[in-house]
C-alpha cells in the first residue's frame, strides 16, 4: 500500500505524528533538561508482508548501527564494548557521562572509546550499562528459595527469546507470545530503563505480526531505529519459524520531540516519502542467535539526505 501513489505512503503516519506533537503537544521539562513537546498514546501500522522494512526515507537512517544494535541485544550483552568495536557510538554517551562525573576527568569521547576497546578491565568497569535490554531478553534473573528463607540467583536466567521461538513453533495461537525488558526489580541498576519495552506476537495463517509497546519515544532519533529494529526482528523470527512476515504495529506512550530538534519540522516534514526498501536475509542459521551482520541486505533504499540531530543524554 502506498508505494504506487494510489494510497498514502505509510511513512505519513510518522510525519503526521511529528507534526501533531509539534503543534499540539504540551511543552515540558524532561529528565535531560533539554525540554520536549509530547503527546500521549499513538499507533502506527506497517505491512511487512512483501518483504518491506520501514526505514524512514524522509532522512537517511543509519541502519547499519541499528542492525548491529539489534544483534547486540540478541547476544545478551550489557556492555558497550562490542558495539564500540564495531564502530557503533550510539550508547557511548551514557557511560561516558558517568565516567566524567565519577572521576572528574575531562576525557574525550574518542579517548574513552579507545580505552573501552583496548583495556579489558576498563571496559568491564566503565563500559557496563547494567542489566539493560539484552540482559533481560536473554537472561532475566531467576531466584530459588533456600531452606533458611533466603534466595539464591540461578546461574542461568530465563531466555525469553528462546522461549518465544519455541512457543511460536509449538503454540502459535498462544496469547502469551511476549517478551519484555521492563524488569521492575532491576530498573535502578540500568543506565536507562528500556524504552521499547514489550513485544507481543500474533500468528494468523503462518503470518507473523508484532506489537511493540514503547513507553517513551524520541521521535527525532530513537523512533527510526526502534521501528527498523523491531521490523528486522519480526522478519528474523518469521524466517526462523518458517512463517511469513505480517504486520508491524507500533504503540507509543510518551511520544515526544526534543525542542532542539526543530530541523524535523523545518526540513524533514517538507519532504515527500519515497518507497520503503526491502529486507533480504540471505541465510537461515540453525538458531536465531547465529545471524551475522552480513546476512542482511537492504535493497532499494533511496532516502533524502541525513539530518544531524543532537542526542539528549
Ligand atoms: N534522547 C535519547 N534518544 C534516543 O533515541 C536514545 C537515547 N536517548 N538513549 C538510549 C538510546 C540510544 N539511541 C540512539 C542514540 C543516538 C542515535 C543517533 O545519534 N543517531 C544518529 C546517527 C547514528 C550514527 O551514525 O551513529 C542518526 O542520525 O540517526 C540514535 C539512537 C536510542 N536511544
Ligand atoms: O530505544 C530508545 C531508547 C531511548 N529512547 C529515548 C526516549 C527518551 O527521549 C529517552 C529516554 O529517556 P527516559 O527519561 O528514560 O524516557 O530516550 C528512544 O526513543 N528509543
Amino acid at each position: 500500500m502506498g508505494q504506487d501513489g494510489s494510497a498514502r505512503h505509510p511513512e505519513h503516519q510518522y510525519l503526521d505524528l511529528v507534526r501533531r506533537v509539534w503543534e499540539e503537544g504540551s511543552t515540558r521539562i524532561d529528565r535531560t533538561g533539554v525540554g520536549t513537546r509530547a503527546l500521549f498514546g499513538a499507533t502506527m501500522r506497517f505491512d511487512l508482508s512483501d518483504g518491506t522494512v520501514p526505514l524512514l526515507t524522509t532522512k537517511r537512517v543509519f541502519w547499519k548501527p541499528a542492525l548491529r544494535e539489534l544483534l547486540w541485544f540478541l547476544s545478551g550483552s550489557r556492555n558497550i564494548r562490542p558495539l564500540v568495536a564495531d564502530g557503533v557510538h550510539i550508547w557511548t554517551d551514557w557511560p561516558l557521562a558517568k565516567y566524567r562525573q565519577q572521576t572528574g576527568e575531562a576525557i574525550s569521547a574518542e579517548d574513552f572509546e579507545l580505552r573501552i576497546i583496548t583495556d579489558d578491565a576498563f571496559a568491564e568497569r566503565w563500559g557496563d550499562l547494567g542489566p539493560v535490554y539484552g540482559a533481560q531478553w536473554r537472561n532475566w534473573p531467576r531466584y530459588t528459595p533456600t531452606p533458611d528463607g533466603q534466595f539464591t540467583r540461578e546461574p542461568h536466567g530465563h531466555d525469553q527469546i528462546s522461549t518465544l521461538v519455541h512457543q511460536l513453533q509449538s503454540n502459535p495461537h498462544s496469547r502469551r507470545l511476549i517478551f519484555s525488558g521492563w524488569n521492575v526489580a532491576e530498573i535502578d541498576q540500568m543506565a536507562l530503563p528500556p524504552c521499547h519495552m514489550t513485544y507481543q506476537y500474533f500468528v494468523e495463517d503462518k503470518r507473523l505480526s508484532c506489537i511493540l509497546y514503547q513507553r517513551s519515544c524520541d521521535l527525532g532519533l530513537g523512533f527510526a531505529f526502534n521501528i527498523f529494529e523491531a521490523s528486522v526482528l519480526l522478519h528474523m523470527l518469521a524466517k526462523q519459524c518458517k512463517m511469513l512476515p505480517g504486520e508491524m504495529v507500533w504503540m507509543g506512550a510518551d511520544c515526544h520531540a526534543y525542542l532542539n530538534h526543530e530541523a524535523l519540522i523545518t526540513t524533514q516534514l517538507q519532504r515527500d516519502p519515497r518507497p520503503f526498501p526491502k529486507l533480504h536475509i540471505t541465510r537461515t542459521p540453525d538458531s536465531i542467535f547465529e545471524y551475522k551482520f552480513d546476512d542482511f541486505v537492504v535493497e532499494g533504499y533511496d532516502p533524502h539526505p541525513a539530518i544531524k540531530l543532537p542526542v539528549a543524554v
